[in-house]
Parts: C-alpha cells; sequence; structure tokens
C-alpha cells in the first residue's frame, strides 16, 4: 500500500475514534513507529500515571542508543532551569513539555513556562492553562504546574505603572520622573521606543523578569525544576542581548534621574506628585534589578542548561549552528542539541520514506561535522505517528528522549 492512502486511512481512522472520544493507533501502524507496546500506552486513559510498558528506540543508525544524559539533569535538589528553544515548529513546545512532566515524574515539583507570545503549552497538555497565573497539571506523579506568560500583557503592566500620573505615553512618564527637561538629552538611549514600538525580544524579556519576580516569592519556593518553553530563535538571541543593553539604558536613566531629583524635589513636592514619581522610579529600578537577575540566570552554568531543539533538515540546522554560535558568544551554557521528528528505522520504506530517510541521514551528517553542533550531546527523537497532545503522550515522548 502506499504511504498516502495508508496516511489517509491512518488519519480516517485515527479522526473517526478521536470523534468518538477515543484516541488509538490504528489497528496495523503503519507509517512510522510500529510500536505495539505503546499502543495500550498511547490509548489515553484519563488515569495512566506511569507507564507499565517500555519499549526502545534505536538511533536512527539503527545501532546504539544515545542516552540524554537525563541522570544528571535529574540529580540534586538544588532549583535548575531548562531553556528550550529553536526555529519555529521544530517541537519546542512538545519537547519542554515532555521534559516537564519528566522531572515531574522523577519527584522534582516543576514548573513548565512559556514565554512564546504565540502560546502552545495548553494545547500540548491539552488542557486550558492560560490567565497568566500557575495552573496546576494533571496527571504527573508530583506536582507540575504550567504558566503561560502574556509578554504583551506584562509589557503594558509595565506601562500602566509608568502612566499612573495621568501621561499618555512615554514622553509623561519622563516627565513624571522629572525627567521632561533632559528627554532630549535621553533620546538616545531608546528606552521611549523600547516601550513604544518594542523590538522582538523586549516582551520576552520582560515576561522572563516576571517569572523571576514570581520565584522570589514562597508560592514558588516549591519548585525544584523550571522548564521554559522559548520563543522562536530570533527572539531568544535578542533576548540575550536585550538585558545588558536595558541595564544600561535604565542604569544611566536613574543616574540622570538622581541628579536633578534634588534640584526638582521642591517643586515637584508643591504639585504633589513626588510619590507617584518615586513609583514609578522604583519599578524601573526593579525591572533593571530583575535584567540583571535574568542575565545571570541565563549565563549561570550551575543551574541553567539552554537546550537547543531542531529537525533533521538543512535549514533547521543552518539556524541552530547559528543558535548555537551565538549562545557560546553571550556565554549561556548549552550541551545538548535534540534532533526531533527522524524518521524511525524500518524494512520496508516506500519510495518517499527511503528519499526522507538519505535526506535526514545527510542532515545528521551535518550536524556531525558541524563546527558548533558537534561537540553538543545529540538526542535523536522519532517522528512519532501521532500528534504529541496530553500527559500520557507527553511522557511517551520524554520517555524517548530523556533517558
Ligand atoms: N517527535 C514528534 N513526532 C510527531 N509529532 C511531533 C513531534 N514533535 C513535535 N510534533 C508535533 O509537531 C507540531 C509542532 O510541535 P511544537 O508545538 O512542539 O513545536 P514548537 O517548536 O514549539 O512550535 P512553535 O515554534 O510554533 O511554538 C505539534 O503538532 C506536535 O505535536
Amino acid at each position: 500500500m502506499a504511504c498516502g492512502s495508508v496516511l489517509s486511512s491512518f488519519l480516517h481512522i485515527t479522526n473517526s475514534m478521536a470523534i468518538k472520544g477515543v484516541l488509538s493507533f490504528a489497528p496495523n501502524p503503519p507509517l512510522l513507529l510500529r510500536l505495539p507496546k505503546a499502543v495500550t500506552f498511547l490509548s489515553f486513559s484519563a488515569s495512566t500515571k506511569s507507564p507499565t510498558k517500555s519499549f526502545q528506540v534505536r538511533s536512527i543508525a539503527g545501532t546504539t542508543e544515545a542516552a540524554s544524559g537525563f541522570d544528571e539533569m535529574v540529580s540534586g535538589t538544588k532549583r535548575k532551569y531548562y531553556m528550550l528553544g529553536g526555529k519555529g515548529g521544530v517541537g519546542k513546545t512538545s519537547c519542554a513539555a515532555s521534559l516537564a512532566v519528566k522531572f515531574a515524574n522523577n519527584g522534582h515539583p516543576t514548573l513548565v513556562v512559556s514565554t512564546d507570545p504565540a502560546h502552545s503549552l495548553s494545547d500540548s497538555f491539552a488542557q486550558d492553562l492560560t490567565g497568566g497565573a500557575l495552573v496546576p497539571v494533571e496527571g504527573p506523579d508530583y506536582p507540575l504546574f504550567a504558566l503561560e506568560i502574556n509578554p504583551e500583557k506584562s509589557r503594558e503592566e509595565f506601562r500602566n505603572a509608568a502612566q499612573k500620573n495621568g501621561g499618555t505615553g512615554v514622553k509623561d512618564f519622563m516627565d513624571g520622573m522629572g525627567l521632561g527637561m533632559i528627554a532630549d538629552q535621553l533620546g538616545e538611549l531608546k528606552l521611549g521606543e523600547l516601550l513604544d514600538s518594542p523590538p522582538p525580544g523586549l516582551d520576552e524579556a520582560i515576561a522572563i523578569s516576571k517569572v523571576m519576580q514570581f520565584l522570589e516569592s514562597q508560592e514558588y519556593s516549591m519548585f525544584t525544576r523550571i522548564v521554559f518553553d522559548t520563543a522562536p530563535t530570533g527572539h531568544t538571541l535578542r533576548l540575550l542581548s536585550l538585558p545588558d543593553f536595558l541595564d544600561a539604558s535604565i542604569g544611566k536613566i536613574l543616574k540622570l534621574r538622581q541628579k536633578i531629583a534634588s534640584a526638582t524635589s521642591a517643586i515637584k513636592s508643591v504639585f504633589g506628585q513626588e510619590e507617584t514619581r518615586q513609583n514609578a522610579a522604583d519599578k524601573l529600578e526593579k525591572l533593571r534589578e530583575r535584567m540583571i537577575k535574568v542575565r545571570e540566570l541565563f549565563r549561570d552554568t550551575d543551574s541553567t542548561e539552554f537546550v537547543i531543539v531542531t529537525i533533521p533538515t538543512v535549514m533547521a540546522i543552518s539556524e541552530s549552528s547559528r543558535l548555537s554560535a551565538s549562545l557560546k558568544k553571550e556565554n549561556v551554557p548549552v550541551k545538548r542539541l535534540i534532533v526531533n521528528q527522524i524518521l524511525p528505522p524500518s524494512t520496508s520504506d516506500c519510495k518517499f520514506c527511503a528519499m526522507k530517510r538519505k535526506d535526514q541521514m545527510r542532515a545528521l551528517d551535518i550536524v556531525q561535522n558541524d563546527p558548533e553542533l558537534s561537540s553538543l550531546l545529540m538526542i535523536q527523537a522519532p517522528l512519532i505517528d501521532v500528534e504529541i497532545r496530553g500527559v500520557p503522550a507527553l511522557k511517551f515522548l520524554g520517555d524517548i528522549i530523556w533517558k
């Protein structure tokens, strides 16, 4: 049977079963993973908590099985942060969510955070996790919470605080801080532009700084593993240099403000706006402090790791190579590279699959010879022939990737 017709009949069976509220494999999983044992597990029963069956996945070469070093990732109760990033659509969310489930099933109270403006955590977990607050994820053995930060909303909150004194924009904000008279001098600092039309990366930086703020509170102290599902590559790269930039800008603004504070305080107090200005200044100072923490967090080799997720195509690998180079340049610790969606071994390839497999092999070869990527621990994750949705499916994927 040709792959196309097999796939469509498979989709037909899956869809009709899904309509009945049951999601399971087709009777004869034709296309990709022939994993009869997984069928039981992937027949998503709400009560599935731990797998009773396990199976082996060979690497694409069909020989050795590369370990991800999960033992090292899971050991210790000191809080650790994992940031998963890469090109759009390669499987960042699926890998991040599967890691979070795996940590939670291995005894770690875990928080999984999405700072990608286009959230897909809710879709991945098949649970409503929206709202910008901690939401418990049902299913894992130990507590797993999810947090979808709306970056735009976070920026709005910051802006609102700046506008409390009735101002309508950054200029007013600066006026409110007693900086109006030197607004021109500050032009080159670009803070106004930053808030009015933020570059990609700022929203995410503010979102991460918001997470940092959360993490300082008692409510969050229980979490020993924090997994970030980050925005696609470009944003992440800009985010990395942003804290330094913001730190410098805000630092300069605060210094300038201090300089003129004494001269203007008498006038300000007459108009009764001193308190609001002080609040705005405090807010800026806090943002600056958090930015410094975000920057430190990204570079802390003891507690943080950035995991690059890619797929076996030349385009995705080239982008991953650039991402790896930039992360290294910024001193962000990177050790692991997940190559996701690899066709699993098969003895009966159709022409299409055989071509695809060859193409993927070539791409994997490129990874192995890439100066940036070859030193990373490569984790090969197979393309699974059903969509990965819900905790049991994520556990299934996690048990393949993270071992
Ligand atoms: N190994 C896999 N096998 C089968 N399907 C997969 C695999 N990994 C991811 N997918 C599917 O690919 C789609 C995209 O995955 P995911 O949302 O995790 O990617 P992403 O990189 O986070 O995307 P975005 O950049 O849009 O946030 C989803 O439908 C997911 O179920």
